[in-house]
């Protein structure tokens, strides 16, 4: 069975005007995700996940390039057209204290996107609605009543969760979902949000800045490095064999489980760059000790390394063939 793109973006490109000039929070980016697949995006703090992911959504209007869902040219779309979109597209954020609104009930807040999408328009088919989230995402009945404030941040991301499945997205943007959560909390809500991934066919795609919850989440890992994206590939791949530079660095330092395998942690040498104006060349290329003077000059090319592996090193075949390695 082939199974179709439900996203597609083509050279997106967000950059944002400030008075040093202009910061290329996300240059060029381009991947397909699948049908009830997720992709995982990850990278340092400031590296474009966020804006990427609201571009996307076109919450931010991209400077360039185009973004098809279910094969249609979102970019294109008048705002009318992008406001019932949203109804396929859902964003999901960091910080559950700050998404919901304290002043209305785990109900209310579950009830408002079927009012505003006008689905489910008889009070009995909202409340019937409102019910079955509850129990999808796992929490009693009699917390339909209660305000945001008496839950935890595990509980009140299941309600932020519930909230955006409320529509029936298929397409979900999920933005350091856990990352303000206990670790032991952490497990919890990815598993629920794989579970409701299988049982509703959800397409994601999971930001986050840790490898971990990217590794515990996603089919396919891609990293982001100052505004683009330098490797994607199948997360068995990735995890295996990573083949830019950078992304062999983010994985040394996550801890192995296997005691017999020994790994020693890159440490990157180099500040990172400034996103405002960038040079010319790879963006890598000042912290990277494979940097010749082509990483320097030329701009590397998005190249399909192995089958679904993407890389954008000038040194990547080489880093691949085990020609040249760290340590
Ligand atoms: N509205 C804006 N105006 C100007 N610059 C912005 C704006 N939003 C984001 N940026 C800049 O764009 C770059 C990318 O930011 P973004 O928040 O997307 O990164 P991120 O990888 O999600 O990081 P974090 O996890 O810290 O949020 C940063 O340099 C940031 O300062």
């Amino acid at each position: 069975m082939i199974t179709q793109n439900l996203l597609e973006i083509r050279h997106v490109k967000k950059h944002f005007s400030v008075p040093k000039g202009l910061l290329h929070a996300v240059d060029d980016v381009s991947f397909a995700v699948k049908q009830g697949e997720t992709l995982g995006i990850v990278g340092e703090s400031g590296c474009g996940k966020s804006t990427l992911g609201r571009v996307i959504l076109r919450l931010h209007e991209p400077t360039a390039g185009k973004i098809l869902f279910k094969g249609m040219d979102i970019t294109a779309f008048s705002k009318e057209e992008m406001r019932q979109m949203r109804q396929h597209m859902q964003i999901i954020f960091q910080d559950p204290y700050a998404s919901l609104n304290p002043r209305m009930t785990v109900s209310q807040i579950m009830e408002e996107p079927l009012t505003f999408f006008r689905i489910y328009k008889s009070d009995r088919e909202r409340k019937a609605k409102v019910a079955e989230l509850m129990e999808l995402i796992g929490l009693p009945q009699s917390a339909s009543n209660s305000y945001p404030h008496e839950f935890d941040g595990g509980r009140r991301q299941r309600i932020v969760i519930a909230r955006a499945l409320a529509i029936n997205p298929s397409f979900i943007v999920c933005d350091e979902p856990v990352s303000a959560l206990d670790v032991s909390v952490q497990a919890q809500i990815l598993n629920l949000m794989v579970k409701l991934q299988k049982q509703l066919g959800l397409t994601y795609m999971f930001i986050s800045h840790d490898l971990s919850v990217i590794g515990h989440i996603s089919d396919h890992v891609g990293v982001m490095y100052l505004g683009q994206l330098i490797e994607k590939a199948p997360k068995p791949a990735f995890f295996k064999r990573p083949l830019h530079p950078y992304s062999m660095a983010l994985l040394s330092a996550i801890p192995s489980v296997n005691v017999l395998e020994k790994k020693e942690k890159i440490i990157l040498k180099g500040e990172i760059s400034s996103p405002i104006n960038p040079q010319r060349g790879c963006r890598f290329a000042p912290r990277c000790p494979f940097a010749e003077s082509i990483c320097q000059e030329k701009d590397p090319e998005w190249t399909e390394v192995e089958a679904e592996h993407y890389v954008a090193c000038h040194r990547a075949v080489e880093l691949a063939k085990g020609l040249i390695h760290y340590h």
